[in-house]
Formats: structure tokens, sequence, C-alpha cells
């Protein structure tokens, strides 16, 4: 396992060790032991999710409050995605700062993305299969979210701003100014 520190505390890119031979290959896509080692506590993943989108589709940028937040540990089973996570834990030095990074079918990079971030996606690819676990059980009650071109997160979503596919839901976020975190 290949691991990258990111410059935002406690958000790493894994990328597991492949085997490949003549058939294809075989990973160990997530190894508990292995994982609590690199993240240095015990995480413990109680939900899995799978969203499939077209290209242009951004969805995010989302996060649970308070005590539902989620821990994310996220990668693409089928094509491509930018992924995007936000630093939104109030006392911290890089707070508004994000991270972006490619996770695709072929590179098999993991984005951990810890409690206190909000996070979100852009497909890249014709279709992609996006796959993570959360550390914390879905609520409804507790959804939070900030508007994908904040000018304050100034985020390039590499696609033309004319090309994402946004819910109706997602395109009335607040402001990170504004967002209940
Ligand atoms: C997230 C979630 C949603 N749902 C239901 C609620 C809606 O009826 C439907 C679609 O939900 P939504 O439009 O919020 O799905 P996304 O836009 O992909 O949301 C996700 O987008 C970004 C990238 C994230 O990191 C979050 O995990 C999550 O917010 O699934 C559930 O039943 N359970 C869940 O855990």
């Amino acid at each position: 396992m290949r691991v990258t520190k990111t410059e935002l505390e406690g958000c790493f890119i894994l990328e597991p060790k492949v085997f490949e031979d003549d058939r294809g290959y075989f990973m160990e896509s997530y190894n508990s032991e292995m994982f609590n080692d690199i993240i240095g506590r015990k995480v413990t993943f109680v939900q899995d999710n799978q969203a499939f989108s077209t290209i242009g589709v951004a969805r995010g940028l989302h996060y649970q409050i308070g005590e539902y937040a989620q821990a994310k540990l996220v990668r693409v089973i089928q094509g491509k995605v930018l992924d995007v996570a936000v630093d939104v834990r109030k006392d911290s030095v890089t707070f508004g700062k994000h991270i972006a990074v490619e996770l695709s079918a072929e590179n098999k990079k993991q984005l951990f993305v810890p409690r206190g971030f909000a996070h979100g996606y852009v497909v890249l690819s014709k279709t992609a299969e996006f796959f993570y676990k959360c550390d914390n059980l879905y609520n409804k009650n507790a959804e939070g979210g900030i508007i994908y071109n904040d000018r304050s997160l100034n985020i390039d979503w590499i696609l033309p701003h004319d090309d994402l596919i946004i819910s109706e839901k997602d395109l009335v976020l607040p402001s990170l100014e504004n967002a209940s975190l």
C-alpha cells in the first residue's frame, strides 16, 4: 500500500498493492488492520455507498453535521472522476482549503476523507461507478453542503461550467460563509 499524506491533516491518498497476472489483477481494496495502522486510530466503517453517474455529473459538496459527521474512504470502480475534499473543520489551520485528486478504475487510487470535510466529485469519463465506505450512517436531517462553485474555495472542476450536471438540491447549497458547519 502506498500512502500519500496531503496538506490537509488526516486526509490521505491510498494506493493498494495490485497483484497482476495473465488472468487480470487482484487487490485488497480494504483491510481494516492495514488501514487503521495507516490512519493511526481505529476507524469502523458502517455503511457502503455506490453511485453511477454519466460524464459531467457533479455531486456535492456534501457533509453531515456534528455527531453525524462521516469519514469516507472513496474510490472509483469504473471510469474516472475528479474527487474534491474541503476542510471545513472550524479549528483547522487549513479551514476552507481543498485537495482535488483524480480517482479512476485505472489508477485504483483511494482518498480517505476525514470527518469534518465536505466532499464532492465530478465525472470525467463517459460513465463512472463511485464506491465509498462511511464510518457513520446516513442521517437525512444532518445533511449539510456548500455550493460547488463557491468563490472562496475556487475549485477547478476541470470541465466547462456549462457541461456540469448538478442536482436541483445542490444548485441551491449555501456558500462556505453561510453554511451550517
Ligand atoms: C447519501 C445518501 C443518500 N440517500 C438517498 C437520498 C436520496 O433520495 C438519494 C440520492 O441522494 P443524494 O442526491 O444526496 O446523493 P449524492 O448527491 O450522491 O450524495 C452524496 O454526494 C457526495 C459526493 C457525498 O460525499 C455524500 O456521501 C452524499 O451526499 O439517496 C440514502 O438513502 N443514503 C445515503 O447515504
